[in-house]
């Protein structure tokens, strides 16, 4: 079970909600994800034009909890005014805090990040920050007391996979509140991998969005993190400089 604050899952895959090709192969991509959680930023959903097309139309708002991210915020005030409008429509159980400290990179600002995180605690949110891979502003954001920490892969719909799998363990080691690798996935292989070095979730979208085929990426994404998961709790080998013969010879008389 994957906890979230007040929220308990099954499903480890946190799921965005931007770019796919059209909204019945999104609906059916979400479908087999088996995810719980849907994410969205929420400049870009049309949730008070009723006129307006809109993907939420399509699924049934029951069966998931919705995670809209604060994209397009600059600074910690234009953070918390976005979520705020999140909230007010209703289809806010948590917010991810995205602060971009850099258009180039759209990676995030690590002070500002730390201050929304701040304010919208006081406003009683459930918040998750999306964060670079930092240890120490990692640890920091907990201390806080955010709900869980999304620290990135590697910068957002690159698909390069995990850049530094060593300070993702890291602030997997240290943390006491989930931790959800957010951004860069781009294969099944990065999912699984960031399962087994002991991530709680993987937040994904364009990996999915963006696959030739986005309804079969999003089953191999379900299984993947599941397979990557069983693998992280059955403890995985230790490495060796050297063979090690998987029929060992020791106790066992060979007639020669
Ligand atoms: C949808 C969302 O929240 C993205 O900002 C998120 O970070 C996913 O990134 P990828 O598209 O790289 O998976």
């Amino acid at each position: 079970m994957l906890k979230i604050g007040d929220f308990q899952f099954h499903s480890r895959l946190l799921l965005g909600t931007g770019k796919y090709p059209d909204f019945d192969v999104q609906k059916q991509a979400v479908e087999v994800s088996e995810t719980e959680v849907l994410t969205f930023a929420v400049r870009r959903m049309n949730i008070f034009d009723p006129v307006q097309p809109n993907f939420l139309e399509k699924i049934d708002l029951q069966k998931y909890r919705f995670l809209p991210n604060t994209a397009g915020a600059k600074n910690a005030e234009e953070a918390v005014r976005i979520a705020k409008l999140a909230d007010a429509s209703g289809l806010c159980d948590m917010i991810k805090v995205e602060v971009i400290g850099c258009d180039k990179t759209l990676l995030p600002d690590p002070v500002e990040t730390l201050r929304a995180t701040e304010m919208l605690l006081e406003e009683g949110f459930t918040v998750l920050p999306y964060t670079s891979d930092d240890v120490v502003l990692a640890r920091k954001l907990e201390e806080l007391g955010a709900h869980a920490i999304m620290p990135g892969a590697s910068p957002i719909g690159s698909g390069q996979g995990i850049i530094n799998p060593l300070n993702l363990k890291f602030i997997i080691e240290q943390a006491d509140v989930p931790v959800i690798v957010d951004a860069g996935i781009g294969s099944p292989c990065d999912a699984a991998y960031a399962m087994e070095l002991g991530a709680d979730g993987v937040l994904l979208n364009t990996a999915v969005s963006g696959a030739k085929d986005p309804v079969k990426m999003a089953e191999a994404m379900k299984l993947a993190i599941e397979a990557g998961r069983l693998g992280y709790e059955a403890g995985r080998i230790g490495r060796k400089q050297y063979a090690a013969a998987s029929s060992p010879k020791e106790g066992i008389s060979v007639v020669e």
